[in-house]
């Protein structure tokens, strides 16, 4: 298990930790970023610098605690650096708290480092290749995972907190478990190592420990001083200090010896490395440890505390007499536990792309030239090319490339200016004159409610027909209402998926559902101060009706996956052509929103039931035709207002703005024909529409063959005028044989001279 992991919902990729990582191992994900556990070697600079707290220690409080009431025997190392971190309690309080909550003995880790001081001095003095100290596990790592050249180099001994592992576990017997508490993220990598696993059961931050104090309520200042167990380490607890290792392991440090190079904190020990896997230099040991100021600057240190405090902290740790209980058999048995340890490469290696992928990479985000290289290290990446390479190993994406994506976001501005403007332009033309036409009783009774309503703030529900001009009386009472400077919104139920609506409507959190990667708003907000138009709201769920009418009744809005809600102050007209009643008595639409709806109603008539209006709209149509075809229209023959008049316009009045733009399209000369109607309009002329059908009397197929003759008929007339009589022509222009025309002919008893 990682020793760092990522919450997911708090990440908002900031590619902090890809910039702090100094090994890349951090992969960025659709929407967040997660760690590399094989290329990681817990350094912990992404916990510390992420600035959402995304990334979090993996948590063994549990595991203590269930170790702790097991009933076995569990024994606490305390990190050398804990005087750093408890600075407001004295030692012997907190091993009195440790005791407290159920460990056996309380040691000091310091001791660790006086265990293997001995085979340090020894080997660092043999004559060779360089040495790299190995007892920072973050360093081991770095080297096993990144450096596997330079394995060869580490010093073959255990680490200070596997060292007193191994000697307690060696001493007091294999039975006894091994909690260690420090503030190094990476010595938890170190107990899954196969080199050193079984030394240490558990290792904890200092922080999860002051959980575990906090949650049992256990106040350490309140608490009387116990002693120690086991040996009192002398300069052991320099250890953790920056210059503190030499002193810890007794080898005396001259800092004019260039033989020795000693080292704290990322950047001094990535250029020393370096310079050694270079073989630009040669020391006879280079001591590194990868936290700045030496162990009391690990990841889990107390960042109340400034370095020079906690360094004193330490140094006067080391001076002060603290009462030890030394169990009389660890001096006899620590002679006999071996502190060896042998390293392995454990570089995972990725596979390189080749120049032709890295340049595909870079042209991607629009990098051409040299020029074009910015290598700003904004995506993470020191350079451009560092990056490609990441993206073609799947470890970046290449939205990361700031550049790029400000280009793009500008590119996609303009697109969206333009797509603006050209919406605005056709909604103007579609709606802005858009007013509604009609002198019949029945729209001019519409009009008049329009007109009372408009000002008001009451919800209106508009029904009728498919086409009966129901969104465009919503915009006319928008118009006449005192939110008229504020937007309109309008949404078609039926278009979109029901979850996808609740979304669209009310807004949703990021991560509320997949591919919710942002907050966004809702159209309820967008229409704040507004009125938002509801059509089709008869198709919507119950769930969305009861989410609704919470909106109406409290006058807010809950985003998806959200939990607070807020205030927004819009009007709701909403329209519907299905039977709502039916729907209240059926229990697909809810009681208590249909009496919420049908405050104010307007019914839209039918076209049919308001013949009177038909040539004045005819008008109106032709106009409109005319500006949108830019074409001029000279008028429409009374014979095809008289088709207008017969037909019964099942789909309205929309259906009647197609017609005559169809016949716009199709005319010579500016007037409108018979001819230039669909064949259901001027068939309807001739036979009138009121015969209907009468579907008991007749079959199917008889009444199909009777349809489809007069239509086939008509057709074959129309070739015959279009081809003014010329039998060949005609044929040639309906693209079948002359034979076949001809037979057609005979079957309806046609002749050249039926040409209209
Ligand atoms: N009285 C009218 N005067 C002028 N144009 C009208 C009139 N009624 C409807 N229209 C036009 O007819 C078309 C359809 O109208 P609208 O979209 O308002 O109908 P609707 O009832 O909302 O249709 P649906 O139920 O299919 O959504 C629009 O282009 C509209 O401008």
């Amino acid at each position: 298990m990682e020793p760092i992991i990522t919450v997911k919902e708090k990440c908002r990729k900031c590619y902090c930790c890809v910039r702090s990582c100094p090994v890349k191992a951090i992969k960025v994900a659709k929407s967040y970023t997660e760690i590399i556990v094989d290329r990681c070697i817990g350094c912990g600079n992404c916990l510390s610098n992420c600035p959402q707290q995304a990334k979090m220690v993996a948590d063994k409080v549990g595991v203590t605690e269930k170790l702790l009431s097991s009933g076995e025997e569990v024994i606490a190392v305390l990190g050398s650096s804990f005087p750093a971190f408890f600075h407001n309690v004295t030692p012997g309080q907190l091993v009195a708290g440790l005791r407290k909550i159920g460990f056996a003995e309380v040691h000091e880790g310091s001791y660790g480092a006086e265990l293997i001081a001995d085979d340090y001095a020894r080997i660092t003095s043999e004559k060779g290749h360089p040495r790299i100290s190995s007892h920072c596990p973050a360093i081991v790592d770095l080297i096993e995972r990144h450096y596997p050249k330079l394995v060869g180099n580490l010093v073959p001994v255990v680490s200070p907190m596997v060292a007193m592992g191994r000697y307690l576990k060696g001493t007091l017997g294999q039975h006894v478990r091994v909690v260690y508490i420090s503030s190094c993220v990476a010595n938890k990598l170190e107990t899954q190592t196969q080199e050193t696993r079984g030394a240490v059961d558990i290792v904890l931050t200092y922080r999860e420990l002051e959980g575990i104090f906090r949650s049992r309520q256990i106040a350490l200042p309140a608490l009387a001083d116990e002693p120690l167990d086991g040996i009192r380490p002398g300069a052991g607890r320099l250890f953790p200090i920056a210059d503190g290792t030499f002193r810890a392991f007794g080898i005396p440090f001259d800092p004019l010896d260039t033989e020795i190079v000693a080292a704290c904190g990322e950047v001094n020990v990535m250029g020393i490395i370096n310079d050694l896997a270079a073989g630009r230099i040669s020391p006879r040991i280079a001591d590194l440890r990868f936290c700045y100021d030496g162990c009391i600057g690990g990841p889990g240190r107390n960042r109340a505390l400034t370095e020079f405090y906690r360094r004193n902290r330490v140094i006067a740790h080391f001076k002060q007499e603290v009462p030890c209980r030394t169990v009389p058999n660890s001096l006899l048995e620590a002679g006999r536990v071996s502190f060896g340890r042998s390293f392995a490469s454990k570089y995972a290696k990725l596979e390189a792309p080749k120049a032709n992928d890295v340049r595909k990479i870079l042209n991607a985000t629009n990098k051409f030239t040299v020029k074009d290289e910015l290598n700003c290290r904004a995506c993470g990446y020191r350079t451009c090319r560092e990056y490609a390479v990441a993206v073609f190993q799947g470890l970046a994406e290449i939205e990361m490339c700031l550049p790029y994506n400000l280009q793009q976001l500008e590119e996609d501005r303009g697109r969206l200016i333009q797509k603006y403007e050209l919406a605005r332009r056709e909604l103007e033309r579609e709606y802005g004159d858009e007013f509604i036409v009609g002198n019949d009783r029945k729209t001019l009774d519409v009009l008049g409610l329009i007109k009372q309503v408009g000002p008001t703030p009451t919800t209106v529900l508009i029904r009728g027909e498919s086409g009966t001009g129901k969104e465009l009386t919503a915009r006319a009472i928008h118009r006449y209402s005192k939110r008229n400077d504020k937007p309109l919104v309008t949404v078609n139920c039926t278009t979109i998926t029901d979850s996808l609506l609740e979304s669209e409507l009310f807004g949703h959190k990021r991560g509320a559902f997949t591919g919710a990667v942002a907050d966004k708003k809702g159209l309820f907000e967008a229409a704040d101060g507004g009125t938002i138009f509801l059509d089709e709201i008869g198709d919507i769920t119950p769930k969305l009706q009861a989410e609704l009418l919470r909106v109406l009744d409290m006058g807010e809005v809950r985003p998806v996956g959200g939990t607070a809600a807020k205030k927004v102050d819009v009007r709701l007209i909403a329209a519907t052509n299905k039977n709502l009643e039916q729907g209240v008595r059926e229990g697909w639409f809810r009681e208590d929103l249909y009496y919420r709806l049908n405050v104010f109603t307007i019914t839209m008539p039918p076209l049919r039931s308001r013949v009177e209006s038909i040539p004045i709209l005819v008008h109106h149509f032709m106009d409109k035709a005319s500006t949108k075809l830019n074409k001029r229209m000279v008028g429409i023959e009374d014979r095809a207002v008289k088709a207008l008049t017969k037909y019964p316009w099942p789909g309205n009045i929309r259906e009647m703005q197609n017609v005559i733009e169809r016949a716009a399209v199709l005319t010579h000369d500016g007037v409108i024909r018979v001819e230039n109607f669909p064949l259901a309009l001027s068939e309807g002329l001739e036979e009138g529409f009121a015969t209907g059908l009468d579907i008991h009397a007749a079959s199917f197929r008889s009444e199909r063959e009777q349809h489809m003759g007069k239509l086939e008929k008509k057709l074959i007339q129309r070739y015959l005028t279009e081809a003014n009589g010329n039998i060949s022509r005609a044929a040639k222009l309906a693209n079948i044989p002359r034979r076949t025309f001809y037979r057609l002919l005979d079957k309806y008893r046609l002749r050249e001279r039926d040409v209209r």
